[in-house]
């Protein structure tokens, strides 16, 4: 009986952690689960047919299928609202939830109130082991698909995520409901398997537990909630063993793992396990030469030489008195390569987050690639063919080269979970394309020796060069470049601007911000010069660097060094 029990619970607990697991991935934190789980018990036991009428196992499916349903609908209901806020501020909502859901489950008369309600025990260890296997399945087939690598892509950055094509609410939307769905499948297990179920089944206590479970095992990697829960299920019986009956012991412990985790092993007691990297088959890049790996990937037809790209028109932005730009009439054509150059404060970051779709515009219009960046979502800007760099990398740090690259890839890749649920081969070969397409980024930025490494481990300039691997991936009709040489030495850059050369010559438009004057002028083919959030010149570079108003304003007369 004691193993029995034991057994149950460390596969009851692996199941809800693993509902705390569902969201953690995408980097938030809600405390709702528990709400999620007592309205499916509830829910559940007054619907579903008794066991004694059609049988045990018939009426356990029919409860977990109303559970299930039931979790995810209220996941539904309750994300719309909330998915937009973050951190402590969704942990907060969620709580409330879940203490609302408390409230009105002991205040209903078809819950039994708070005495509860009593459930025939029809669950036996082995179903709920097989529940826990399906779940931790699921979760394994999620992790390197192409849904999961956007999960993980939007916990380690959301703004980078969204601007590689992202639909983040979504992601994140989808994340929350496969939570609720795996809260209700718990809530239901444990209603039929503990005989009484009451509201306090599934208070804060409840929530923390499973948050704490999922923690200490490991947010990260599927196996983590299962650590977790084998590991804090263990205690009371360990304790029990040796003969120390302090009920006090395992909460006290759970929180103090829960501290030592967080502040000295982030990635739980998972990380102690081999980790595994998204691999290249055999061949690597070389199985695609030149430009064809990526147009294998990709549908997307580009804009002709001379074709008006970006077309700014009197385009502003007033931060509250500051001017970061002011009528700002600028056309960009295929195939060139425009530097956008001026002093620190000139307003360039502030243009490019415009035409980015990053930041709205208070004045004037811009059109990029036939569709108004101020009328739509980031992603939609960057499926229109829009990629970038960021002036301060954005990478995804826990994450190898080679999986940046991949989540770059996103809008060129075909969605791979649900294939990779059903085993089927045409998600593993989906999954080698988008593998070597981003080999191949790899190296046309010289990364390819660097693909395993952890992003956050690289050297500074490596770090620019994968950022330019990584907006390649999703074989942009735009490549806007904030400060790409920052950074890197005169070899590095010299290199860099060949680099942007070669793919200036595949028929890529560019849009460049440098520092680098030296860069800019060998790599453009026409620059134009910010000063106060306001173009002061346009022209070639031979044009750039005779003009008094740019000596003047940004880069400095001879003489003038020499005076200084
Ligand atoms: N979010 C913001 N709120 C208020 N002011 C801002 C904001 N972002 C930028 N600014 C202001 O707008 C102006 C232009 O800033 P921006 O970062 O676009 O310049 P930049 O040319 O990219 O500078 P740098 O070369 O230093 O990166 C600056 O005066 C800056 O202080």
């Amino acid at each position: 009986m004691f193993v029995e029990s034991t057994f149950v619970f460390i596969a009851l607990g692996g199941i809800f952690a693993y509902s705390f697991y569902a969201v953690l991935v995408a980097g938030q934190l809600s405390l709702g689960q528990a709400g999620f789980a007592s309205l499916a018990a509830f829910s559940a036991v007054a619907l579903a047919p008794t066991p004694s009428d059609i049988g045990d196992l018939p009426a356990l499916l029919v409860a977990i299928a109303i559970g299930m349903l039931v979790g995810a609908v209220t996941a539904v209901i309750l994300g719309l609202p909330t998915m937009r806020l973050r951190g402590v501020f969704l942990a907060i909502a969620t709580l409330a939830f879940a203490e609302a859901v408390r409230i009105l489950v002991i205040n209903m008369e078809w819950t039994g109130g708070a005495r509860g309600t009593s459930v025939p025990k029809v669950l036996e260890p082995w179903m709920a082991w097989v529940a826990l296997a399906l779940v931790a399945y699921w979760f394994w087939r999620q992790g390197p698909s192409r849904y999961g690598r956007a999960l993980d892509a939007i916990r380690e950055d959301e703004l980078a995520a969204r601007a590689m094509g992202i639909d983040v609410s979504r992601h994140r939307l989808s994340a929350f409901v496969a939570a609720g769905a795996v809260a209700g499948l718990y809530g239901v297990l444990w209603a039929y398997y503990v005989r009484l179920i009451a509201p306090e089944d599934f208070g804060f206590a409840k929530a923390i537990d499973g948050l704490v479970t999922a923690v200490v095992g490991g947010s990260t990697m599927f196996i983590g909630p299962l650590l977790g829960s084998v590991f804090l299920t263990m205690v009371p019986e360990v304790q029990r063993a040796i003969g120390i009956e302090a009920g006090w012991i395992r909460p006290f412990l759970s929180s103090l793992l829960l501290l030592v985790v967080i502040l000295f092993l982030p990635g739980g007691l998972a990380s102690f396990l081999p980790h595994r990297r998204q691999r290249l088959a055999t061949g690597a890049a070389g199985d695609d030469d030149g430009r064809r790996g990526e147009t294998s990937l990709s549908q997307r037809v580009h804009p002709d030489p001379g074709e008006t790209v970006v077309s700014l028109t009197g385009l502003g932005k007033d931060y509250g008195g500051v001017f970061a730009n002011r009528d700002i009439d600028l056309q960009i054509t295929g195939g060139e390569v425009l530097g956008l150059i001026g002093p620190n404060g000139a307003g360039k970051t502030t243009l490019i987050n415009m035409i980015s779709g990053l930041s709205k515009p208070t004045s004037g219009t811009a059109e990029v690639l036939g569709l108004q960046p101020a009328r739509a979502a980031v992603h939609k800007v960057a499926a229109a063919g829009v990629s970038r760099t960021f002036q301060h990398s954005k990478l995804f740090d826990r994450l190898s080269a080679l999986e940046n690259v991949m989540v770059g890839g996103h809008l060129v890749s075909k969605p791979t979970f649900l294939r990779r649920l059903l085993w089927l081969p045409s998600a593993h070969r989906d999954e080698q394309r988008v593998a070597r397409h981003a080999a191949w980024c790899l190296e046309r930025v010289g990364l390819a020796e660097q693909a395993g490494t952890q992003a956050s481990a690289l050297s500074y300039g490596d770090q620019r060069r994968l950022e330019i691997a990584r907006a390649l991936a999703s074989d942009p009709s735009l490549l806007i470049l904030d400060e790409p040489a920052a950074g890197m030495n005169h070899v590095e850059a010299d290199a860099l601007s060949e680099l942007i050369g070669s793919l200036a010559s595949d028929g890529l438009t560019i849009l460049l911000i440098e520092h680098n004057v030296g860069m800019v002028m060998k790599t453009c083919s026409r620059i134009v010069v910010l000063n106060f959030g306001e173009v002061i010149a346009t022209g070639t570079p031979e044009q750039i660097i005779e003009n008094p108003a740019v000596i003047e304003a940004y880069l400095g007369s001879s003489e003038s060094e020499e005076a200084s």
